[in-house]
């Protein structure tokens, strides 16, 4: 499980790290690892270090003196530096007369002949001749996009860039991208990733984060978001136990889907047969065609009928009407674990008297996307869909999961886990109603509620890559349906439990 700190967070355990390390070892330190970094990117683009041209972009901060000083380590393996600053009465003082002293290039962004956008001739040549750039415009202290001077710096990059601590003109904390703001091929981190490299678009504006020790750990506390890699998912994934047999393996119901769209019934209980081993259960209109899908669901056309279950998975396609509620009122009534999604979601938002069959101790599941996150906040989701998700959780106590390009889950005591797979291969008709059907079958095997939720999300968005032969945003695949992507989860099962066992 990764960690996440707020800038905030990461600036009070500085604090208390300076009080045993200076604060100048800290920056050489940090900026050392930058030098280190930019010098395998090189090497990886131009077959070497020596004689390349590396740029800097220099603020008028700390992370500027980070770059600097990144800069005169790169001077060491022979590279050509050329710091352009921003800020030039505000550049770090300690960075500048390091990266003199290395015989580093120094250049003002706005210096002598000017070009039309107001970039000085010196440093458009240097932007635009480099082989790599190092972003050290802003970084914890950064608010807003980038200044149009960095704007038009930027946006003239066309070499990798390696960005110091945050990719600049992205919001530390929201992970919101504004404006312009740097893409970077990889950003250093130092002491703990920030909200903005696993959130939104500023998580794909970080490329590759690189996480680097400087003493901070035992400083930090507890995260303010954390993040579950393939192995936490792997090590936890209920698979069967020698000594199991399919009732002790949980028991799964799912209410879902119609007599006219029973799409939803046939995805949501395919998904509960093939994220667990235990037994699914099925009640409701469309059981002769999710029996013919799935002959191993005990289809019942009727939620009275169900027999006994340890979860409820319910929402999807069980419209919002009468009967839509009878459903809920059963599920909740039953006292077990509930995933509500889609309409169950839509019936507890516009009838409040439902949460009065809840068992006060159930736990519950609920796996709103934008527009059902507002029928359920009574607000329109800004931002912070981290803030928004917590507040909504505490207030209904139930695990939230709200859905996006990041998906955020929020526990009722306020921890939150993020997944962000840099990838929207799981944007397709149908994959919530494949996730609620996770979710359950993990619940119905006696999973925490807020586990469940990291879990299944992070199989699903791993099934869906798989499913698509794809990778990043731009990279290769090709598009997918709901279909493919339940086929693809025993494959995403199989990584994770392999990671775990590596
Ligand atoms: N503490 C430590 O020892 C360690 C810290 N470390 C490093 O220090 C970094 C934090 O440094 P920091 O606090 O000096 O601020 P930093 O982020 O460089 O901002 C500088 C100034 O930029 C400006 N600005 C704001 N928004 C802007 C925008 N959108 N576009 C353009 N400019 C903008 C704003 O100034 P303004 O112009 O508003 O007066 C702001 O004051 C941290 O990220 C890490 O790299 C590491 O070395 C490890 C040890
Ligand atoms: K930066």
């Amino acid at each position: 499980m990764q960690g996440v700190w707020t800038p905030d967070q990461i600036r009070a355990a500085e604090q208390r790290l300076f009080t045993r390390t200076p604060e100048p070892a800290v920056m050489r330190r940090a900026a050392f690892a930058v030098a280190v970094q930019t010098a395998q990117v090189l090497t990886e683009q131009t077959g070497g270090v020596a004689g390349r041209r590396v740029v800097l972009l220099v603020g008028g901060g700390n992370n500027g003196g980070d770059a600097l000083w990144a800069g005169a380590f790169l001077r060491r393996r022979g590279a050509a530096v050329t710091a352009v600053l921003l800020s030039p009465d505000k550049a770090h003082p300690a960075g500048l007369t390091a990266l003199r002293r290395a015989r580093g290039r120094i250049v003002e962004a706005t210096g002598a002949s000017p070009d039309t956008a107001g970039i000085g001739a010196a440093a458009a040549d240097a932007v635009e001749g480099a082989d790599a750039v190092v972003d050290g415009i802003v970084g914890l202290a950064a608010r807003g996009p980038l200044r149009p001077v960095a704007a038009e710096l930027v946006r003239r990059v066309t070499a990798p860039i390696v960005a110091v601590d945050l990719p600049s003109g992205v919001d530390p904390v929201t992970g919101a991208v504004e404006g312009a703001a740097v893409q970077a091929e990889v950003t250093v981190t130092f002491g703990g990733r920030k909200p903005c490299h696993v959130l939104g678009r500023a998580a794909v504006r970080s490329g590759d984060v690189q996480l680097v020790d400087i003493g901070l750990d035992d400083d930090l506390g507890e995260p303010e978001l954390r993040v579950l890699e393939a192995a936490d998912v792997g090590e936890r994934w209920p698979v069967p136990r020698p000594e199991d047999d399919k009732y002790s393996q949980g028991v799964i119901g799912v209410a879902a889907g119609s007599a006219t769209y029973p799409g939803a019934a046939v995805l949501a209980a395919g998904a509960a047969v093939r994220t667990t081993s235990g037994m699914v259960r099925y009640a409701g209109p469309a059981a002769d065609v999710v029996r013919a899908h799935w002959p191993e669901v005990i289809a019942t056309g009727s939620i009275t009928d169900a027999g006994r279950v340890q979860a409820w998975a319910v929402g999807p396609g069980i419209g919002t009407g009468s009967s839509g509620r009878d459903v809920m009122l059963h599920v909740l009534r039953s006292g077990h674990p509930v995933c509500a999604d889609a309409d169950a979601i839509t019936l507890l938002a516009k009838d409040p008297s439902l949460w009065d069959a809840r068992e006060p101790d159930a736990p519950l599941v609920l796996t709103p996307h934008a527009g059902e996150f507002t029928r359920l906040s009574g607000d329109e989701l800004g931002i912070d869909r981290v803030g928004a998700a917590r507040e909504v959780a505490a207030r209904y106590d139930a695990v939230v999961l709200l859905k996006g390009n990041t998906t955020v889950i929020a526990a009722p005591d306020g921890r939150v886990l993020v997944n962000d797979s840099h990838h929207a291969w799981p944007s397709t008709a149908g994959s919530g109603d494949v996730l609620t059907g996770m979710i359950g079958a993990l619940l119905a095997s006696g999973v925490d509620a807020w586990e469940a939720c990291g879990y299944a999300s992070h199989v699903h968005s791993r099934a869906a890559a798989l499913a698509a032969r794809g990778t990043g945003g731009h990279g290769v695949g090709a598009p997918i349906g709901a279909s493919a992507l339940l086929a693809g989860v025993p494959e995403a099962i199989r990584t994770v439990r392999a990671a775990a066992l590596a």
